[in-house]
């Protein structure tokens, strides 16, 4: 998951160590010859000093007290050294903006080759400069570990900021709650569908699955299968064409049957086409959803966000639903589609199973995102 993101992301932790580390080297040199100097001076005034008793003084004794001065200068030499070496290692560096251009310049083309929507490299890029200029790094601190915090702090800024907590919003909302799911062709929506179903019942909510994708062959007998394997009421219409009809019966059904959730399926469609985008709004219009979720595929990428956008724009979505993360190695469209929509991530697909739906949480996909 997400592997070229992390290699992509190693020429800028790379690029910042070699500036710190040359930097380091740089300013302990300094520090290291201003030592010497001194240490040459504390080592001079002894001798001065004792260097004229030495003179007033005739034959051997005074030769033995000449050398125990000399030996005198050498320990005090040696031991102002090994100060200046630590203190050399205490050192610390100050980035400034100037040692950071190179690197930054990096990580947003690291980012942007990740997919990442140019806006949301920007915000990453403007963050991980505030978080290391003007900070005083150690020259023996972990570098890398500087590096990468300062990128979780970056992406969880942009990861958290429109977070929202899906089950407490399903436990505190009336009942039936509502919710349609729409999307492009093949992205995975009937199937997050069925996984979202069982995410719900495994917490204790009973499940009516509502058959609103009427426009491709198959799709009824698709969502008929989940619903069996599941064991959850499908409600579909014989020969019928009205998705808005078949989703409205299938709250109709809920409310009779007291259930607490209502999933439904929609056609796939692309924003480019205007009868699907319409029968979209219609379906809007008569369910009136507690949550329009927009599915779309991580693998896509930059399309997967623009797609979101131009949803968004025609009938505002409530939050996504991201699938095939486990097959993406950019992680691009994860980082960028929540901040580009101004909508929550829900949900991310890790897998073709039932199982393998992860509620959105930024830490999880942050670990993902960084981790080896
Ligand atoms: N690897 C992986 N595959 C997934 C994931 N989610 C869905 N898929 C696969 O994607 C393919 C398409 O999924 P569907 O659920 O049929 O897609 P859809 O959006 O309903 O398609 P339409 O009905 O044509 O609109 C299937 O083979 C799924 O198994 C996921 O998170 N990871």
């Amino acid at each position: 998951m997400f592997n070229r993101f992390k290699e992509r992301l190693k020429g800028f932790k790379e690029a910042v160590s070699t500036k710190i580390q040359e930097k380091g080297e740089a300013e302990a040199k300094k520090a290291e010859a201003k030592a010497a100097d001194k240490s040459n001076a504390e080592e001079k005034r002894p001798t001065q000093d004792k260097g004229g008793a030495v003179a007033a003084k005739e034959g051997k004794a005074g030769e033995e007290e000449a050398g125990q001065v000399q030996n005198n200068g050498a320990k005090a030499k040696q031991s102002f050294t090994s100060r200046a070496k630590s203190l050399i290692f205490e050192q610390e560096v100050v980035l400034d903006e100037k040692d950071l251009a190179d690197p930054l310049w990096e990580l947003e083309m690291a980012l942007m080759e990740s997919d990442v929507a140019l806006p949301v490299a920007e915000t990453i890029v403007a963050t991980v400069r505030d978080e290391l200029v003007g900070r005083k790094k150690k020259i023996r601190a972990d570098i890398g570990e500087i590096v990468e915090e300062a990128l979780r702090s970056a992406l969880f800024k942009v990861l958290s900021e429109n977070y929202f907590d899906v089950d407490e919003f399903i436990a505190r909302a009336d009942k039936p709650v509502k919710i349609v799911f729409v999307g492009v062709n093949g992205t995975g929506k009937t199937t997050s569908i069925a996984k979202v179903a069982r995410y719900l019942r495994d917490r204790g909510y009973s499940v009516v699955l509502a058959a609103g994708d009427t426009f491709r062959a198959g799709a009824v007998e698709q969502i008929e299968v989940h619903a069996k394997n599941l064991e959850v009421k499908l409600v579909k219409h014989k020969d019928g064409k009205d998705p808005a009809a078949v989703i409205f019966d299938a709250v109709e059904y809920a409310k009779a049957h007291h259930r607490d959730v209502v999933l439904a399926d929609t056609a796939g469609r692309l924003h480019t086409n205007i009868n699907l985008m319409d029968q979209m709004k219609k379906i809007v219009r008569v369910v009136d959803p507690d949550l329009l979720i927009f599915v779309d595929e991580a693998i896509a990428g930059n399309d997967a966000v623009e797609r979101a956008r131009l949803f968004n724009e025609a009938v505002p979505i409530d939050g996504t639903i991201l699938t095939k993360t486990d097959a993406d190695a950019k992680g691009g469209a994860a980082i960028s589609i929540s901040h580009i929509t101004g909508k929550p991530v829900l949900f991310l697909g890790v897998g073709q199973d039932y199982p393998d739906l992860v509620k959105f949480e930024p830490d999880w996909l942050l670990d993902r995102l960084l981790g080896s």
